[in-house]
């Protein structure tokens, strides 16, 4: 799914009607039913709504909610901040509309005076927020400005309109003590703005942010920040299996790393990708370490395969100097994960550099991004011309990887991703909150799954191996693998965490919630897109057939 700009959604909306028919105004009321359903939806208990509304379409939208929602019989006040005289447009035609189905309280506001005589307005069981959409200009000011404290003020929870009022839909973060309305769930329309993908806009992370589609097709949706949702990608494994499937057609991946001895006990990480890569539907999974860590390695699950390295006296992996070994070692392999718990010395770069110059799918990831990072030569010139690399750098692994310091690769993340991507023909997924898959032709995706939880050793592990897993079974979709394997493991932490804590998620216990994740129709429930959060029928206390739709 395409991510637009404001100013690029406006142009979608004028294309929706001038080339394709759609009245404006139809648009506006699929939008207000959106709101509304979903209103009814996750604000189950509601009975007294106030709806705020400014004299914009975001207001429009509002007051066609409204008018939805009171015909549900629902205790529903609207409160216009500004005089209706000032309405234009659509919104002046929601205005005259919801006068005439008399179902909702009217309050006008034309003065801060004003907003203190109907402060009784702000105790309600929802208020939603339909003062300032995607025109809105910073700074805030005025009414908005000052209702904004009467909604803070609120014990209600808040649901916006589009955007949470003062958040500028091109704005990618706040800078903290912005004026911005408070959210506990945000319904867009036709596409996500960068706010919705990169923007903190609920007050939790796990509160939803969606996209309802109401109308617009995709014809007159047209972007040119080449920035899309990883999301979408998630469709590749939603394609049932062939009834003559087996083991060969789903690939073999062979992860390389650990260490075991003096140089450290790196066991658990080259163990963890290769149960992520058999979890994500790898046909067959070996893991290659060393010999030492073999039984470690080995114990995780009796569907692993193991073959051991050639090992130092550190316990450090080794290259072997026997060609035919070495061969052996990539006969039949699908895709090669290197760099999990392998160590950083001389064996860990020659491992790495002999991987390079062969032609195996690979992806590259811990030790081997800090061993790159001190060689950059030896990424040049061997990726793009259909050799797939994927890089998974966190930012301080980025930070080495660029040249440049951690504070500048987070100041600039998504152009950090997209140049190096595009300088090394690599796919370069740059780990985080938000974290971004950039493309060697300059697309680049931002995935909203994931949660503070996954703020452990053990996360980026799995990562590895859920890429190197789907890359197995889809060699030639790599784009695609690459942005569905983000989006389902973050999704997948989403459901433990659900069943748990953010506090006490270990990177394993998402390997029971694989299937959740796998099943979980982000892209049709009900209409909506699911951005961030789960649908409150979704519990992870069920089984996962049950969980997904
Ligand atoms: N396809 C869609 O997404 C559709 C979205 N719709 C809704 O329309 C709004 C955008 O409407 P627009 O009239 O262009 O702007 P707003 O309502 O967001 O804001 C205009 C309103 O706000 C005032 N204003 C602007 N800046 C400030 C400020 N700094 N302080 C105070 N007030 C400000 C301005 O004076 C106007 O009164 C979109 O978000 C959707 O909700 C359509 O309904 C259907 C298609
Ligand atoms: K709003």
């Amino acid at each position: 799914m395409k991510i637009l700009s404001a100013a690029e959604m406006q142009a979608c909306d004028r294309a929706t009607t001038e080339s394709f028919g759609i009245p404006s105004f139809d648009l506006m009321r699929h939008a207000a039913a959106a709101v509304a359903t979903f209103a009814r939806e996750r604000f189950a208990k509601a009975r007294r709504i106030t709806v705020l509304c400014g004299r914009g379409n975001n207001g429009g939208d509002g007051m066609m909610a409204a008018r939805l929602l009171g015909g549900h019989g629902l205790h529903v006040t609207v409160m216009l901040l500004g005089s209706p005289d000032g309405l234009a447009g659509d919104a002046a035609e929601a205005w005259r509309r919801l006068g005439d189905a008399g179902n909702c309280r009217l309050v006008v506001v034309e003065t801060e005076e004003q907003l203190q005589d109907h402060q009784a307005a702000f105790r309600a069981d929802l208020i939603i927020d339909a003062v300032l959409g995607t025109g809105f200009k910073p700074p805030m000011r005025g009414l908005a400005l000052a209702a904004l404290q009467w909604v803070r003020d609120s014990d209600a929870p808040v649901l916006a309109v589009d955007l949470p009022s003062g958040w500028a839909a091109d704005e990618m973060k706040g800078d903290g003590d912005e004026q911005v309305y408070p959210a506990d769930g945000v319904v867009t329309f036709t596409a996500p703005k960068p706010a919705h993908v990169f923007g903190e806009l609920t007050r939790r992370w796990n509160q939803p942010v969606v996209v309802a589609p109401i109308g617009s097709p995709d014809e007159a949706m047209a972007s040119s920040l080449d920035l899309y949702w990883a999301g979408t990608a998630q469709e590749i494994v939603q394609t049932p299996r062939p009834f003559d499937s087996n083991k060969g057609k789903y690939g073999h991946v062979l992860v390389i790393g650990g260490t075991f001895g003096s140089a450290g006990g790196k066991a658990g990480a080259p163990a963890m990708t290769a149960m992520a890569a058999m979890r994500a539907g790898a046909g067959l999974v070996t893991a290659a370490v060393p010999e030492p860590a073999l039984p470690t390695v080995a114990r995780f699950a009796p569907e692993l395969m193991t073959v051991p390295l050639e090992t130092n006296g550190l316990g450090e992996a080794q290259l072997s100097a026997d060609e035919e070994k070495r061969q052996a070692l990539l006969k039949g392999m699908t895709v090669a994960a290197v760099g999990p718990g392998l160590g950083q010395g001389s064996g860990a770069e020659a491992i790495l550099e002999w991987l390079l110059n062969e032609t195996i799918p690979l992806v590259i990831d811990a030790d081997g991004l800090n061993v790159l990072a001190k060689s950059m030569e030896l990424l040049g010139g061997v990726g793009g011309a259909g050799r797939t690399i994927v890089l998974t750098p966190h930012p301080g692994e980025m930070a080495r990887l660029a040249g440049i310091s951690t504070a500048e690769v987070q100041s600039d993340r998504l152009n950090v991703a997209r140049d190096f991507a595009a300088r090394y023909g690599v796919i370069l997924v740059l780990k985080g909150a938000h974290t971004l898959i950039a493309h060697p032709s300059g697309r680049v995706a931002v995935n909203t799954t994931g949660n503070p939880g996954m703020a452990k050793g053990g996360s980026g592990d799995l990562l590895t191996g859920v890429i190197a897993g789907l890359l197995a079974q889809f060699p030639s979709d790599p784009e695609r693998a690459v942005e569905a394997a983000v989006y389902i493991h973050g999704l997948a932490a989403d459901f433990a965490v659900r069943a748990g804590d953010e506090h006490t998620l270990l990177a394993t216990d998402t390997l029971s919630y694989f299937s959740n994740a796998f099943r979980f129709r982000s892209t049709r429930r009900n209409g909506y897109v699911w951005l961030q959060g789960l649908p409150a029928d979704l519990t992870a206390a069920k089984s996962s057939s049950e969980a997904a739709e």
